[in-house]
């Protein structure tokens, strides 16, 4: 069994958010895709502009697929780092492929996660390319310093199965959507 894993505020949910799984359960082979709703992102200021259980009815309703599972785990858990959560949810699905999936913007900023190392040598990671921010996430102090472990697109099927440090960087989807995009339309509507 291989799942990915999807973590975010979904402050709200948007098709960004449900074509990365679609994708990456194409070109990665998973059997699933959960999204973890996070309580809240330990590097954004402001909490959530809804509470979790909204975010989550919002993103069950939005994901509507059998192979996307929609959790509040980290909540369950009592975590909202990263590298908790991850090790948390390895020790409990030890035959299971487990794989972080985030989008560029966060691969951009990722040496500011706590114990971002440690997530790397955790758990194999695939970044989804966002619009304009290929080269800032691609020239970041962590895909730097992770060099070693990037794998071609064109092996991204492979991922799953491979030994950490190992990340794939896929240029696929290019979606000009957001969560900011969604709440300022709804702001000014
Ligand atoms: N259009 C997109 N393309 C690729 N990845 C995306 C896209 N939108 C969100 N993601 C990724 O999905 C995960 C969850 O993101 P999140 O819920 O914060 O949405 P967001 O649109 O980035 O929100 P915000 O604008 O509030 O920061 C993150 O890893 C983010 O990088
Ligand atoms: O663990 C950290 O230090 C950390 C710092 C920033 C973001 N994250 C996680 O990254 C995921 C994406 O966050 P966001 O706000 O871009 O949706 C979400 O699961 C956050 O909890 C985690």
């Amino acid at each position: 069994m291989k799942i990915g894993l999807f973590g975010g505020s979904f402050d709200p949910p948007h098709d960004g958010h449900r074509e990365v799984s679609l994708v990456a359960m194409r070109a990665l082979g998973l059997d699933q895709v959960w999204w973890l709703v996070s309580p809240r992102n330990p590097l954004k200021p402001n909490a959530p502009s809804q509470d979790q259980a909204r975010r989550i009815a919002a993103a069950r309703k939005l994901a509507n697929h059998p192979r996307i599972k929609v959790t509040g785990v980290e909540a369950a858990l009592g975590t909202t780092y990263t590298a908790e959560t991850l090790r948390r949810l390895s020790e409990r699905l030890e035959d299971v492929d487990l794989v972080w999936m985030m989008g560029a913007d966060n691969l951009a900023t990722f040496h500011h996660w706590r114990d971002w190392r440690g997530i790397a040598a955790t758990v194999p990671i695939a970044v989804f390319n966002r619009p304009g921010l290929a080269l800032k996430a691609l020239s970041s102090p962590a895909a730097k310093a992770l060099a070693r472990g990037r794998i071609p697109h064109a092996m991204a099927a492979k991922l799953p199965e491979m030994p950490p440090p190992a990340w794939v960087f896929l240029p696929s989807p290019h979606i000009p959507l957001s969560s900011t995009l969604l709440r300022e339309r709804r702001r000014t509507s």
